[in-house]
Parts: C-alpha cells; sequence; structure tokens
C-alpha cells in the first residue's frame, strides 16, 4: 500500500468534529441506481472506492492528442460514491480567499475561494492518491517527470471567476500538468463558469464544469475562468517536477 504526502499541514481544519480518518463520512445515499450501480444507504468511504483505472480511461489516442494539443477531458471519472464524497466534502470546508504565490490576494484577478487538501481531509486525500496514479501513468509513458501533486478545493462565489493566467508565474516552471475536477450537478452553458483554454495550436475551448469531468492540460497553457452565475465548485490539482514533497512513500 502506498501513501501520498501532498501539500501536508499546509493548513489545519478549524470546523467542529471535522470529516476526517476518526470521522469518516457516512454517506446517506438514496435508493436511485446510477449508471446501474446499487449502492448501499449507508456506505464507509475506502481508499478503493476512489481506484481508477487510467490506463483504461485515457487511450493512446487521447494520450497523443494531449502530446499535440496540450489538453484533454475525461469524463465519468469516479463511481457515484467518489463523486458524492468529493461533493460533500467540498460543501462543508470553510473556504479561505484565494492567494497568489506571493500572498497578495489580488480579488479583481480571482474570486475563487479555496482550501488546500491536506492529510486531514477524507475524499480530498484518496482523491489525490488517485493523481498520483495517474501522474505515474505521465511518466511512464510521456517521460513527464513528475514527482508530487497538490490540490485544492475552490468554490466560486456567484459573479466571480479568475482571469487570464498560465499556472507558472513568470519564470517558474514547477506545475507540469494542471487537472481541474469538477462537483456541479447539472451545470448548464446559462450558468456561466465555462473553463476557456487556449490550446498549443491557439485554439481556444470552453469546458464546462460538469461534475465527473477532470480536464487535463499543460500547465503553461492560458486560461481563464468565465464568471459563474451559480457558485462553482472544483478541485484545481498540479502535478508537479519539483520534490519539495515527496510524491509517493510506502508505508507497508
Ligand atoms: O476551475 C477551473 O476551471 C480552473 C481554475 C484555475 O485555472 C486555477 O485554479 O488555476
Ligand atoms: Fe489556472
Amino acid at each position: 500500500m502506498t501513501k501520498i504526502i501532498s501539500n501536508l499541514d499546509v493548513t489545519t481544519l478549524v470546523v467542529d468534529n471535522p470529516i476526517g480518518k476518526e470521522n469518516p463520512p457516512l454517506l446517506s445515499l438514496n435508493s436511485t441506481n446510477y449508471n446501474n450501480q446499487a449502492l448501499p444507504t449507508q456506505h464507509l468511504l475506502q481508499s478503493s472506492d476512489f481506484e481508477v483505472n487510467w490506463e483504461h480511461k485515457l487511450t493512446d489516442k487521447q494520450l497523443d492528442t494531449f502530446v499535440d494539443d496540450g489538453w484533454l477531458i475525461i469524463d465519468d471519472v469516479f463511481e457515484r460514491k467518489a463523486l458524492v464524497a468529493l461533493q460533500a466534502e467540498s460543501g462543508f470546508i470553510d473556504y479561505r480567499d484565494a492567494q497568489l504565490t506571493a500572498g497578495i490576494r489580488i480579488s479583481d484577478i480571482r474570486g475563487d475561494k479555496i482550501r488546500w487538501i491536506t492529510k486531514d481531509f477524507f475524499a480530498g486525500f484518496y482523491y489525490l492518491h488517485s493523481i498520483n496514479a495517474l501522474a505515474t501513468l505521465f511518466n511512464q509513458s510521456l517521460y513527464a517527470g513528475i514527482r508530487h501533486s497538490e490540490a485544492h478545493y475552490a468554490c466560486y462565489p456567484v459573479g466571480f471567476g479568475y482571469l487570464w493566467h498560465s499556472d507558472n508565474p513568470a519564470g517558474r516552471n514547477e506545475r507540469v500538468v494542471s487537472a481541474v475536477f469538477y462537483l456541479n450537478d447539472e451545470w448548464s452553458a446559462s450558468d456561466g463558469g465555462a473553463l476557456e483554454i487556449v490550446d498549443k495550436h491557439g485554439v481556444h475551448h470552453n469546458v464546462m464544469p460538469v461534475a465527473n469531468r477532470l480536464v487535463i492540460f499543460d500547465s503553461d497553457l492560458q486560461h481563464q475562468v468565465q464568471i459563474a452565475h451559480r457558485q462553482r465548485y472544483s478541485i484545481a490539482t498540479w502535478m508537479r517536477r519539483d520534490g519539495l514533497v515527496p510524491f509517493i512513500e510506502d508505508v507497508i
């Protein structure tokens, strides 16, 4: 078994009785089937609920597209129980005002509220573990040189977006691959909040932030989040080439 270490101890939870290892979420799911996956009414969340067969999800053609165009979309990433757990966890945490790397809050550039995922999280921790498996695939098939990953929950309030930027500030290149996972049920075009991304050929694409979708792109590509007309939830994720924090630690 492996254990991910990413962004540990950056923040601590301040909510009462936070969801965590000592207090795992008991998901109450109604009896309706989702994609024919019958679920028990209560389910204790486990790491295996977040396992994704990335080789199966990502065809060679998609990997080629990623190399050529610099971005790709994977839909229906997780099983229902993992998605619901991430949605639940994203809704309870108290978001902090997002800061740029320099630590200066610039609310007219970005309006999201964020919370870095640490070992104190539950679903988010398993999510990062799964992302590390994806990073391993990128390393094996594309020699991406990823050494650790980091992620934060983000919530864009109504009326906010995030202006054009790349995920590597000027002169930096630690972030290799960006990945954003979306948590919003029944999102429609009129809700705004599309991720607008300029691919390696200069072509603009609008990606709707619909639940269970992971958009993956070269961290150097320019992108922006258009103004959201509904509260917009996501997990922004980066796979990095630096080894400030170990990527994976063997625990057993
Ligand atoms: O939420 C998104 O679609 C993108 C967010 C983003 O660009 C960022 O956090 O750097
Ligand atoms: Fe970004």
